[in-house]
């Protein structure tokens, strides 16, 4: 439930604790024009650091559409469309740093919620986040804390709670292992993320302790009653929620065989929630990734709306609104694989979030099509990863679906 008392933010009424499920997706368009002087677009890219770069490409820079470039109106990006090692490198280094698990400055957005004026995002006002954390011994044991809290007094749960504003997601994951168990800890890796749209999101981790001693019942507070480790296979009722179980099986499951690289937050300042797109359509071994054209050729990225049905839709909503703007979608399956990464920052009321995720686009009627859909605006192309590396990473996160999974 909505905090009680917490102004709403530009009339976006406070997050629930858990928001209702999901609903329509929504078209949205994305205006953007080339200037008179053909030079800048009216888009808000301007510098895109992802991108600059230098040496020999690595790949070509592919238009599955043909571009016919009117007089004059390319002139910054003509330079930097097809065939130039530059924007080729400096987007393969992207590549490289989001597979890698690294975070990308985010400056400007290729699609945004039409009609929503751009809201920053605030913790506790527009957004809750919430961080989750699993903790498996040697034995086979999961720790477990016992809630304090009138509404659910004496249940166990994992330890768990909402962030604080100023705070990064591990500094909060971190706060709350301490209060409710008792111990110090570092995360492992993000297991899973789970989201009810853009307000509401919990970031799901698999943690060791570093120290700290265990709470016990004497030690028993407004943040828990106790603390204890407890057979992964009978724990102790009740339990707060059942959604623990299926956290519990995938923290034992990545430790028994990890599913996906580590992947932890990286602090970089965002001032919304958005997605940052590795769009992806494979043909016979070679892959291709959907790049804007927008400043420097980059991976893009979509702003998500706070608006009902984006809430209802989920974050996906945002990622379909920036391929329709691109793709004709009816004939094209689009799964949003998980997420390669995530940035946050959390201090200087940067709470907003960007995921790195990876999607895969292919043709519904899946027959010999070699070449990717094509693509119906001058903002995005089809890039060409022809580096072999990059192009096999890619394969193998596509293919084993070695991505941090999002749920909802
Ligand atoms: C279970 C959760 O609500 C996590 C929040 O747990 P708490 O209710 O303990 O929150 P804090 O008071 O911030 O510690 C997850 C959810 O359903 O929102």
């Amino acid at each position: 439930m909505p905090r009680p008392g917490a102004p709403p933010l530009n009339g976006l009424a406070p997050p629930p604790r858990r928001p209702p499920r999901a609903g329509q997706s929504r078209q949205a368009a994305l205006t953007c024009s080339l200037s008179a002087a053909g030079v800048r677009r009216a888009h808000p890219c301007s510098h895109r650091p992802e991108a600059s770069g230098e040496g020999r490409g690595r790949g070509t820079l592919r238009r599955s559409a043909p571009r016919t470039p009117r007089s004059g109106v390319w002139g910054v990006l003509a330079h930097r469309l097809p065939g130039d090692p530059m924007a080729s490198e400096g987007l393969a280094k992207a590549l490289t740093a989001v597979l890698g698990g690294q975070g990308l400055l985010v400056q400007s957005y290729d699609s945004e919620p039409l009609g929503n004026p751009r809201v920053p995002v605030r913790l506790r006002k527009n957004v809750c986040y919430v961080v989750l954390a699993v903790f498996l011994n040697e034995q086979d044991e999961v720790l477990l804390i016992q809630e304090a809290k009138r509404e659910c007094r004496g249940s166990w749960y994992l330890p768990a709670g909402r962030m604080e504003p100023g705070e990064t997601i591990i500094e909060a994951m971190q706060r709350e292992v301490k209060e409710e168990a008792g111990l110090h800890c570092e995360p492992v890796t993000l297991l899973s993320v789970e989201e009810r749209g853009p307000a509401w999101i919990r970031f799901v981790f698999l943690a060791r302790p570093t120290g700290g001693t265990l709470k016990t019942s004497k030690e028993a507070d407004a943040e828990s009653l106790q603390a204890g480790w407890f057979p992964r296979v009978s724990l102790p009722t009740p339990l707060r929620a059942h959604d623990v179980l299926h956290v519990i099986d995938l923290a034992a499951q990545y430790l028994q065989q990890a599913r996906h690289p580590l992947i932890l937050p990286q602090e970089l300042p965002c001032s919304l929630v958005c997605q940052r797109l590795v769009a992806t359509f494979t043909s016979v071994q070679t892959v291709w990734v959907l790049v804007g054209t927008g400043g420097m050729p980059h991976l893009p990225i979509t702003a998500c709306g706070f608006t009902s049905v984006e809430q209802r839709g989920g974050i996906k909503v945002a990622v379909l609104r920036l391929l329709q703007e691109c793709l004709t979608l009816h004939n094209l399956a689009v799964e949003t694989k998980g997420l390669l990464g995530l940035q946050h920052l959390g201090r200087d009321h940067m709470d907003g979030i960007c995921m790195n995720v990876l999607v895969a686009v292919a043709f519904r009627n899946p027959g010999i099509e070699e070449e990717p859909p094509k693509v119906r605006s001058e903002n995005y192309f089809w890039w060409k990863v022809m580096e072999e590396d990059l192009q096999s990473q890619l394969l193998q996160r596509l293919q084993e679906s070695s991505v941090v999974p999002v749920s909802r």
